[in-house]
C-alpha cells in the first residue's frame, strides 16, 4: 500500500509527581498516562519527490522543519537510509482537532502516529519496544503515545510499564484557544519555585523530601473504581500553571461545581482541564452548563472518554 491513514489519540495525566530533577536538564517524574478518544488523523502517502513535506490546516501548528511530524519522517529517514532511498519522500497531511499546546501530547502522538505509519509504509517490521526507544529521541511523551491506553510513565516519562486499561470513564475537556503553556516553562518555573525541597545526592540527582503517593490510585485503577482515580487526582505542575492563569483556575473550579463532575484537573503542562463526570448524558448536560456560564467563544469544550489503545490504522 502507498498510503495510510492513522488515528493519533491525545492523553492527559490522571497522576503527574515531579520527584526531583536531573543532571541532564529533565526531570524525574511518576506519571500515570491515559489516552482518550478526541484525535487527529494523520495522512501518510508515498511521494513521488524525495522530500519530506508536512500539511497542516491548523494555523498554530507550523509545517516547517520544527514540526514534530517532520521530525519523526526525518528520523526514521536518517535511521533507514536505505529504504529510504527505495521507497522516496512521503507527504503528511495532519488533521488537527487536539487543542494545540494544551497538554494534551498534540505534537508528540502525531509523532508517534509518524513512526507506526512509515514502519508500514517501509515494510521495516519495527516492533513496538523499537519503536518506542525511537520515539523516545524525539520527545518525553511519544513512547506512551504509540501503544496508549493506560500506563505508569517514570524516568523524564518515557519508561512505561502498563497498567490495566481504564476504557469508557466520561469526560469533559476545556481549553482556551488563546492560552499555550510551553512545557519548558512549565518544568523550569517548578524548578525555580520547588527545586529548594530537593535533596541532592553526590551523582547530582535530586528527590524531593515529600513526596505524594502514587500508590492508590494505582489501586483504584486496578479495581476499574473511577470515583476512588476522581479523587486520587494530581499534578505537580498546577503549582506553577494556576497562579499564573487565572482562567484556569475559573474553569477548574466552575467543572468541580457541576452535577456529576466527580473531579476536575488540569492535563500535563496543561492548560487545558478535564472534569471526570459520571455518565455521558452527564458529560453533555456539563458541556453545556460551562458553554453557558462562559460564552466566549475562544474556550473550546469537547466531550470525551478514555480508550484503551494508542496509534492505529483509520478504518
Ligand atoms: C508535561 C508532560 C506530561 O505528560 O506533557 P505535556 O504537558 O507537554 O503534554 C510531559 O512531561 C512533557 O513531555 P514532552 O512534551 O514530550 O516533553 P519533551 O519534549 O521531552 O521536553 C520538553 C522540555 O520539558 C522539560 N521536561 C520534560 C520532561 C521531563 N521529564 N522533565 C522536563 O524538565 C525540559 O525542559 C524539556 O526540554
Ligand atoms: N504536529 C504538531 N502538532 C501540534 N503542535 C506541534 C506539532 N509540531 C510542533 N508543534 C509545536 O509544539 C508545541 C507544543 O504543542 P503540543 O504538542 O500540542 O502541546 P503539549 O506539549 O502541551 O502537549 C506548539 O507550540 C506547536 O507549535
Amino acid at each position: 500500500m502507498r498510503s495510510y491513514s492513522l488515528i493519533a489519540p491525545a492523553k492527559i495525566n490522571l497522576y503527574l509527581e515531579i520527584i526531583g530533577d536531573r543532571p541532564d536538564g529533565y526531570h524525574e517524574l511518576a506519571m500515570i498516562m491515559q489516552t482518550i478518544s478526541l484525535a487527529d488523523q494523520i495522512d501518510i502517502h508515498a511521494a513521488s519527490t524525495d522530500y519530506i513535506r508536512v500539511y497542516c490546516d491548523h494555523p498554530q501548528v507550523p509545517t516547517d522543519k520544527t514540526n514534530l511530524v517532520y521530525r519523526a519522517a526525518a528520523l526514521m529517514a536518517e535511521q533507514f537510509p536505505d529504504a529510504y532511498s527505495q521507497f522516496g519522500g512521503v507527504d503528511i497531511t495532519v488533521k488537527k482537532r487536539i487543542p494545540v499546546a494544551a497538554g494534551l501530547a498534540g505534537g508528540s502522538t502525531n509523532a508517534a502516529a509518524v513512526l507506526v505509519g512509515i514502519n508500514l509504509l517501509w515494510n521495516l517490521g519495527l516492533t513496538q519496544p523499537e519503536l518506542e526507544e525511537l520515539g523516545a529521541t524525539l520527545g518525553s511523551d511519544v513512547p506512551f503515545c504509540i501503544g496508549g491506553g493506560t500506563a505508569i510513565a517514570t524516568g523524564r516519562g518515557e519508561k512505561l510499564a502498563p497498567l490495566p486499561g481504564l476504557e469508557n470513564i466520561n469526560l469533559v475537556l476545556g481549553k482556551y484557544r488563546s492560552l499555550e503553556v510551553s512545557t519548558p516553562w512549565a518544568y523550569k518555573t517548578y524548578r525555580q519555585e520547588f527545586g529548594s525541597s530537593y535533596i541532592r545526592d553526590s551523582d547530582g540527582f535530586a528527590s524531593r523530601a515529600h513526596a505524594v503517593h502514587s500508590g492508590e490510585i494505582v489501586k483504584a485503577i486496578s479495581h476499574q473504581d473511577t470515583v476512588a482515580i476522581a479523587s486520587k487526582l494530581h499534578n505537580d505542575l498546577e503549582k506553577v500553571v494556576l497562579p499564573a492563569y487565572p482562567q484556569v483556575v475559573e474553569l477548574r473550579e466552575l467543572f468541580a461545581q457541576q452535577p456529576g463532575v466527580l473531579a476536575s484537573m488540569m492535563s500535563g503542562s496543561g492548560p487545558s482541564v478535564f472534569a471526570i463526570v459520571e455518565s455521558p448524558e452527564q458529560a453533555e448536560v456539563v458541556k453545556q452548563q460551562i458553554r453557558t456560564a462562559i460564552p466566549n467563544p475562544d474556550l473550546e469544550l469537547f466531550v470525551t472518554k478514555t480508550i484503551a489503545h494508542g496509534i492505529n490504522l483509520a478504518a
